[in-house]
């Protein structure tokens, strides 16, 4: 099966990467990211709003003028002031957005559509003026009525953006909805359009990807998928999602950075890599039980959709337990240079069973039991 072309990653983590809770980047480290993630290879960086405080404005200006390959965003309010800061300090596109759903009109801003659109008109024209990208998204666009949701997309293309923006701003969309509402929209748009998943019910990743299919062509994600409460798709998921239905989407990236990148920011944010991240976690091409070490000893193939060695991994197989099964106790003898009859690998199989009912094993004492056998 093969993918769009047209495929953009847009990294969050310096915007929607800092609403996670335990973020709080210094200027060295936000630099620091953004030249990892330039280094991997995403085509946009975006970083939180230069109004949102005097060193995110200062961090704006820095990581513009490094001289990156990543465009970068910044996200900003439909607001004048918003947007002649982004100018101001340097900012190649502004990700503009304006909740458009109708429990977030009421609360967030009070404003109507028509009032909503005669702010992106002003704002889109000044920034176009200043050659500046512009992204107009409609935030919580899942609770936004559709006719609504196509009616704003139609007129902020005729304002010159050069991007629309949907957003799952709650985790509330389901991948089949995301499927039929970014298709409705694209049908509606020639311009290029940007999907931002949360995951507050499991499916930011399943949804983004669904986005990609239905003809999004920038993708939002974050290291480690950390964002405001759970989150959305993280880099290395939407990578593993992509890379094991059309490796050629995502070749063009430096794929072995990724574990290096997962690593510096879960330190920088004081925790570990989730068990369950993809590609990056410690057990992500760790087998366990005896029937997958059988058949991956066999051929990786058959528990594994993506190639550890891709990513600069390395698979790893258990055996200090009692699930193990006796290929996997052979194949230990032989690293050790021990020849064992299959009877034999049964056998030692059997003992490290009981063992492993009575208490925790680990390597060194299933090699004292292999080399029993050796004598
Ligand atoms: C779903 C998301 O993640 S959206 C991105 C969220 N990002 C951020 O909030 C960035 C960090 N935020 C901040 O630093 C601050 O909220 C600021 C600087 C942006 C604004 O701070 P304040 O002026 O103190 O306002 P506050 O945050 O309390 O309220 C939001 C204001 O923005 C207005 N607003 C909300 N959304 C929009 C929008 N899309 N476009 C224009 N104005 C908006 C609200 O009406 C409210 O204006 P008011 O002051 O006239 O009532
Ligand atoms: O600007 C956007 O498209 C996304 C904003 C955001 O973080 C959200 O809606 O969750
Ligand atoms: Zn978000």
């Amino acid at each position: 099966m093969s993918l769009p072309e047209r495929l953009f990653f847009v990294d969050t983590t310096l915007r929607e990467g800092e609403q996670f809770a335990s973020a709080r980047f210094t200027s060295t480290q936000r630099l620091a990211i953004a030249e990892m993630l330039d280094a991997f290879g995403v085509e946009y960086i975006e970083l939180t709003s230069p109004a949102a405080s005097p060193q995110s404005a200062r961090d704006l200006a820095t990581i513009a003028r490094r001289g990156l390959r990543a465009r970068i965003l910044t996200h900003i309010r439909c607001h004048m002031a918003d947007a002649r800061l982004a100018v101001e300090h340097g900012a190649q596109g502004a990700n503009l957005l304006f909740a458009t759903s109708e429990p977030l009109r009421t609360v967030s801003h009070g404003r109507s559509l028509d009032e909503i659109l005669a702010e992106a008109q002003q704002v889109i024209t000044y920034l176009r003026d200043h050659d500046v990208e512009v992204r107009f998204s409609c935030e919580d666009s899942f609770r936004t009525d559709l006719a609504d949701l196509i009616r704003i997309y139609r007129a902020v293309e005729t304002m010159g953006v050069q991007r629309i923006g949907l957003a799952d701003t709650v985790g509330i969309a389901t991948p089949r909805q995301v499927y039929e509402v970014v298709s409705a929209v694209r049908a509606e748009v020639t311009c290029d359009i940007e999907f931002h998943g949360h995951n507050d019910s499991g499916c930011a990743v399943a949804n983004t990807f669904c986005a990609y299919e239905a003809g999004a062509t920038h993708l939002d994600v974050t290291v480690l998928g950390i964002g405001e409460r759970n989150g959305i798709a993280s880099l290395s998921g939407m990578i593993a999602r992509i890379a094991s239905v059309d490796p050629d989407r995502v070749r063009r990236y430096r794929l072995d950075l990724l574990p290096k990148i997962d690593e510096t920011v879960a330190t920088m944010l004081g925790i570990e890599i989730p068990f369950n991240q993809c590609i990056t976690s410690p057990t992500a091409f760790h087998h366990k039980a005896g029937m997958h070490t059988k058949a991956v000893l066999a051929d990786p193939r058959s528990y594994e959709v993506l190639d550890p060695n891709l990513f600069g991994r390395q698979r790893t197989i258990a055996i200090a337990h009692r699930l193990v099964g006796w290929h996997a106790v052979a194949e230990r003898a032989r690293e050790l240079g021990i020849t064992l009859s299959e009877a034999q690998a049964r056998a030692a199989a059997a003992r490290i069973k009981a063992l492993g009912d009575e208490h925790d094993l680990d390597g060194a004492m299933i090699d004292e039991i292999l080399y029993s056998y050796a004598e």
